[in-house]
């Protein structure tokens, strides 16, 4: 069943960073309410930034229990674990570590401090999920960029293609640093909530693109490829939704 997405448009990006935080504490709360450890995948890019500062600054409210997380990553940059490149790095000193996720709740991609290739840390990565997130995942979110990437899957690129492979390696990439590491198609569709989070007029064309897919293709809009299994939603500022 593929989820036709809804879309909120939020006045600026702040607001949108805001409701973004807010909803996935209250999809957590509700997850952990079930019974569930929910597991959620993080995007790397500057909105991506702001939500985690709101979810650091909402979080301590004291409906989620940080102990039963999983956080995973849509993609990654194959640089030095230390490097303010890395998403991971990012969002631990934005939110992680001062929420107390457990070390072994928190799912990073290797970096290349751990591993001599991005093919190796996507292999590693691979065994990762297959050993810890066979469940799917309760919330992903995907920035998007002015291109229609997301993850690391950019337009024209041959990763668009990969059917069986979980997660691959991404070189040349036209965003920097060059080498990354990404979950492919396959894996973005394991998540029960699928989130857009899409700030600024320079994605304009993008999200219109996206959410049009009878005018583009996978191959020049990757972005209008992912659905979740039970929702999808884009969260957008209105600039980011002045095309629709
Ligand atoms: O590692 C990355 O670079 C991200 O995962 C990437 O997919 C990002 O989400 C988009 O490029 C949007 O980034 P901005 O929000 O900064 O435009």
């Amino acid at each position: 069943m593929t989820t036709e997405p809804l879309i909120e448009v939020h006045d600026d990006a702040a607001a949108l960073a805001t409701a973004v935080a807010g909803e996935l504490l209250v999809r957590i709360a509700d997850a952990q309410s079930a019974g569930r450890v929910p597991a959620v995948v993080l995007t790397g890019g500057s909105i991506a930034d702001a939500v985690h500062a709101e979810v650091a600054r909402l979080g301590t409210s004291g409906e989620v229990d940080w102990s039963r997380v999983a956080l995973w990553w849509g993609d990654e940059r194959f640089v030095a674990s230390g490097s303010e490149d890395r998403n991971a790095g990012q969002a631990r000193a934005a939110f992680i570590d001062a929420l107390g996720v457990p070390a072994e709740h928190v799912h990073e991609v290797p970096s290349s401090d751990d591993v001599a290739s991005a093919e190796e840390a996507a292999e590693r990565y691979a065994a990762e999920l297959a050993e810890h997130g066979a469940d799917g995942f309760e919330v992903l979110m995907l920035g998007v960029g002015p291109d229609g990437h997301v993850a690391s899957l950019f337009p024209g690129f041959d990763e668009l293609e990969e059917q069986e492979r979980a997660v691959v390696a991404v070189h040349d990439s036209p965003k920097p640093p060059s080498d990354r590491v990404t979950l492919t198609f396959p894996t973005l569709g394991r998540a029960r909530s699928t989130w857009f989070l899409v700030s600024g007029e320079a994605k304009a064309d993008a999200v219109a693109r996206a959410l049009s897919p009878a005018t583009t293709t996978p191959a020049q809009t990757p972005a209008s490829v992912p659905r979740g299994q039970v929702e999808t939603t884009w969260f957008l500022d209105r600039p980011a939704a002045s095309h629709l």
